[in-house]
């Protein structure tokens, strides 16, 4: 789309904006998303409308509010949901245009486009079954994408794994009557409606799936008469008003931090960790047992290679070897003497599961019910189909160590799993930095470390592909919800995806762990 010519110097000013970056420990730049030149500074220009205004001193050019919108977004999709007819396609492309830098999709469009037939010719062909999971897949493939205005099918959201991928982005719901809507849409083939009744099959539809459409972060209620301009700048001034009430967490702590007179640049250090959850860092540090027989009362001596890990006998630790000769090695190679970070990582299994939810409590309420949930069902998965992936919040960093607060859930190799956790971790870390914000005001060097494990030994070759997607996914959704990707720790996995060039081309660098 070419830029309007309502562009001014509130526009200008954004695009000139320089990030600042820094080089941190791992020798490469990475833009610091909470320094002042990387804001992007725009207000609500709803409660600011000296915004709107053109500084150009011409009255007659108006920036447009949608505008405004793109910046604030900083690349977060926009899903419209709803009833078919409630105009989803129409507005959200709309507002796409006006925008200015969001491109507009419809799932309905790209799948006519792949299946090379209507979506009335699809139910008939291959029946509404087969029609959703095409749906499915299209969502799949548009998700990953930023900056995109998406208009889904009405029912696509009823399915969680399509529900769970749009919580990736802002969901807008267009809330209409279904006697508005039949108005607009009666005598169009959409073929759910093909029925004697088709009002009162609209009305049951709408009731099955308000529930679903209800949880949308911002629900846009039409009135008959409304036009498609007046819903766009409803949806357009919704959305500033939303992102107001939910701003990043780390603005939330540095204005909190400003306003009690804070130095913000004060370094997170163990103590906070420590003094939260003394109990558990203990577990996890000194690891009191044998990390093969998990037998607490005995004495162990610590594995001469890593210096860590730690076994009641010699016959432990050979049993163990086979286990541990990986995490070893990595130990070794990553620092002669292992770092509280290697250790946390390595002594991740050490933890029990009500330790986890223990000190999980700390953060986010969701993380007990939802990713331990997730972890749980997950074990069911056979080993070699599935990965560890978790998130790390650095709570705390000194020059030699750094403690972490990590979040993690296998997922396996189907869809629906993946976007599963995908959703949770999401949300995790929206409830986990909002916590830790709480608790103690981010400096620059907050961040999160998306950590991928995946299981012991060698990852099969034919699903090295695989999980490199993922994480590939994943990262991209991180960096475009403005968190700060600039390394990954890769486990036992390591070997098998530290020369993935697609990975070194996003600039992620691979830590031992
Ligand atoms: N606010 C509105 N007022 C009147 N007609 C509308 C409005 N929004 C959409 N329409 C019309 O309703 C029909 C369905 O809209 P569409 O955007 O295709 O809905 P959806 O994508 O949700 O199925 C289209 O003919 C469209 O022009
Ligand atoms: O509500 C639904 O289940 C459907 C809505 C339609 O999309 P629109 O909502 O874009 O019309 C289309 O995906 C299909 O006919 C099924």
């Amino acid at each position: 789309f070419a830029p309007s010519p309502h562009t001014t110097v509130t526009l200008r000013r954004i695009q000139q904006s320089h990030s600042s970056t820094i080089l941190n420990a791992g020798g490469f730049e990475w833009e610091d998303p909470t320094s002042d030149e990387a804001d992007p500074g725009v207000e609500n220009p709803f409660k600011n409308p000296s915004l709107l205004k053109s500084t150009d001193g011409d009255d007659s050019l108006k920036v447009d509010p949608a505008r405004l919108l793109s910046p604030r977004l900083r690349g977060c999709n926009l899903y419209f949901i709803g009833m078919m007819g409630s105009g989803k396609s129409t507005v959200g492309d709309l507002v796409a245009r006006r925008m200015g830098t969001y491109n507009f999709l419809d799932t309905d469009t790209i799948l006519e486009r792949a299946a090379g037939m209507s979506i009335p010719e699809v139910f008939e062909a291959e029946g509404e079954e087969a029609f959703r999971v095409a749906e499915a897949q299209v969502l799949d493939s548009v998700h990953a994408h930023v900056r995109i205005v998406v208009s889904t099918g009405g029912g696509l959201v009823m399915r969680n794994q399509n529900w769970s991928k749009l919580q990736t982005g802002l969901v807008v719901y267009l809330k209409v009557d279904p006697e508005v809507i039949m108005k607009r849409i009666e005598g169009t083939d959409r073929p759910l409606l093909q029925t004697d009744n088709p009002l009162e099959t609209l009305q049951k539809l709408t009731e099955e799936r308000k529930e679903r459409y209800e949880q949308a972060d911002v629900t846009v209620e039409i009135e008959e008469g409304m036009s498609v301009e007046d819903v766009a700048d409803k949806c357009v001034r919704a959305l500033h008003d939303f992102i107001d009430d939910n701003p990043p967490a780390w603005k939330q702590a540095k204005a909190k931090a400003a306003a009690d007179g804070l130095d913000w640049t004060c370094p997170f250090n163990k103590d906070f960790y420590a003094a939260r959850s003394k109990e558990i860092l203990e577990t996890i540090i000194e690891g009191k047992g044998c990390s093969h027989c998990h037998n607490k009362d005995v004495t162990t001596k610590r594995c001469t290679g890593c210096k860590f890990e730690k076994y009641c006998s010699v016959d432990c630790q050979k049993a163990d070897w086979k286990k541990h000769k990986p995490t070893c090695k990595a130990l070794r190679s990553a620092t002669k003497e292992p770092s509280l970070f290697c250790r946390l990582l390595a002594g991740w299994d050490l933890m029990s599961d009500e330790a986890l939810v223990k000190e999980m409590e700390h953060y986010s309420d969701l993380f007990i019910e939802e990713v331990v949930r997730v972890g749980r069902r997950s074990r069911l998965f056979p080993q070699e189909n599935s990965i560890n992936m978790g998130l790390t919040v650095i709570c705390a960093e000194d020059d030699n160590n750094t403690v972490r607060l990590t979040a993690t859930a296998r997922f396996g190799t189907d869809d629906e799993m993946t976007a599963d956790v995908h959703a949770v971790l999401f949300k995790t870390i929206d409830q986990g930095e909002e916590a830790i914000a709480k608790l103690y005001p981010p400096d620059d060097r907050m961040m999160m470390f998306p950590m991928f494990d995946p299981p012991p030994g060698e990852i099969v070759d034919d699903k090295k592909g695989l999980v490199v997607k993922y994480i590939i996914e994943f990262i991209d959704k991180l960096k475009a919800r403005d968190i700060q990707v600039m390394s990954m720790t890769c486990g036992r996995g390591l070997p098998c995806l530290v020369d993935n060039s697609e990975l070194r081309d996003r600039s992620i660098i691979c830590m031992p762990g």
